[in-house]
């Protein structure tokens, strides 16, 4: 039998985040925000992987976890099989170099009193020791990959277009030749017609690099066509998780199927079964919800339904 490799450098087990409440008189804690409350996934070289959920579902909070950002509150973070839970291992195993995040907001992410040229060459300065001749070379070599003049060189983050400001903000996070970028909502601040350049921009920097992406999105329609796998995450847990197949076209949990009944329709002539679509999920929704949360509203463990399909729900005899 052909021995299977295993390729995933970094997996999360586990993870949790959980932040105080504090109040009173004397500041005591109150409660927790359950922002992340046990996820577990791998990441492969190459692979794109998508994690989809509304508004404070723990989605940033999980990708500032990977970065060292947020300190977990329990499970493990193992990279290359090491846990990497202290700054001096991280440095130690270039964690740092190899696991880069980008934010929606890189205005406020690039520093707007900096010319482009020491924007990108901040984590080269950090991390590598060049001339001056060798680090401006780079730096141009890097503006030519994302697509930027060479003149951007001595320009401020606010003379750029938002499209113009990713790529700057890609040139950064690439610098120092990643595996892992986690790419918090890269394009919705962006207009329509950008948004899909900057993706497929990205598509081509994964292939030149071998990358792996983790897109965190609120939106199924902005990843589809971009991600391996999507995570759907909900209430700081996962509540399906699958290939792309799996999730658009045999989407099981009810938060699913509600996230990809929301995505607009741009085709008018389908528009009216669209709206019948929703108002069918909305009905299902009001008829199961008990099969999807326990009587706490707390979301179940994932259940394992095909190779690569898993849902959290009560039984998979429910389904
Ligand atoms: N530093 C913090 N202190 C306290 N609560 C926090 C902190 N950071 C996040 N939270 C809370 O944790 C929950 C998850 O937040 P998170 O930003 O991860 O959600 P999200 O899914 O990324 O949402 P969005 O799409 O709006 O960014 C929210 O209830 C949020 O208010």
């Amino acid at each position: 039998m052909k021995e299977v490799i295993k390729m995933s450098f970094l997996e999360i087990n586990n993870l949790k985040v959980h932040f105080p409440i504090r109040g009173g008189f004397f500041n005591t804690i109150k409660d927790y925000v359950y922002a992340v409350d046990g996820v577990t996934f791998s990441i492969e070289e190459g692979k794109t992987y998508g994690l989809i959920g509304e508004s404070g579902s723990g989605k940033t909070t999980i990708g500032k976890a990977i970065v060292g950002l947020e300190r977990p509150t329990g499970g493990e973070i193992l990279y290359n099989g090491q846990q990497v839970h202290t700054k001096r291992l991280k440095k130690k195993m270039g964690y740092h170099k190899d696991v880069q995040m980008i934010f929606q907001d890189v205005l406020s992410s690039l520093d707007p009193k900096k010319r482009i040229r020491d924007i990108i060459a901040e984590p080269i300065r950090n991390h590598e020791k060049l001339t001056k001749e060798e680090e401006l070379e780079k730096v141009l070599e890097l503006l030519n990959i994302v697509g930027m003049p060479a003149d951007a060189l001595y320009r401020y983050p606010h003379e750029f277009s938002g499209g113009q400001r990713q790529r700057i903000g890609v040139a950064r996070s690439v610098s120092l030749n990643p595996r892992l970028i986690v790419a918090d909502e890269p394009v919705s601040a962006l207009d329509l017609s950008v948004q899909a350049q900057v993706l497929n921009f990205l598509k081509e920097i994964q292939k030149k690099f071998n990358l792996s992406y983790l897109f965190i999105s609120h939106d199924l329609g902005v990843v589809k066509h971009m991600c391996d796998y999507i995570y759907i995450m909900h209430r700081g847990r996962f509540v399906e998780a699958g290939t792309r197949d799996d999730i658009y076209n045999n989407p099981q949990h009810i938060y699913t199927k509600r996230l990809i009944a929301a995505i607009p329709e741009i085709n008018a002539e389908n528009r009216e079964e669209n709206y019948k679509n929703r108002i069918n999920v909305e009905n299902e929704y009001r008829e199961k919800e008990s099969l999807f949360y326990d009587e706490k509203g707390k979301v179940f463990d994932l259940v394992q339904i095909s190779d690569t399909h898993y849902v959290a729900v009560k039984s998979k005899e429910d389904l």
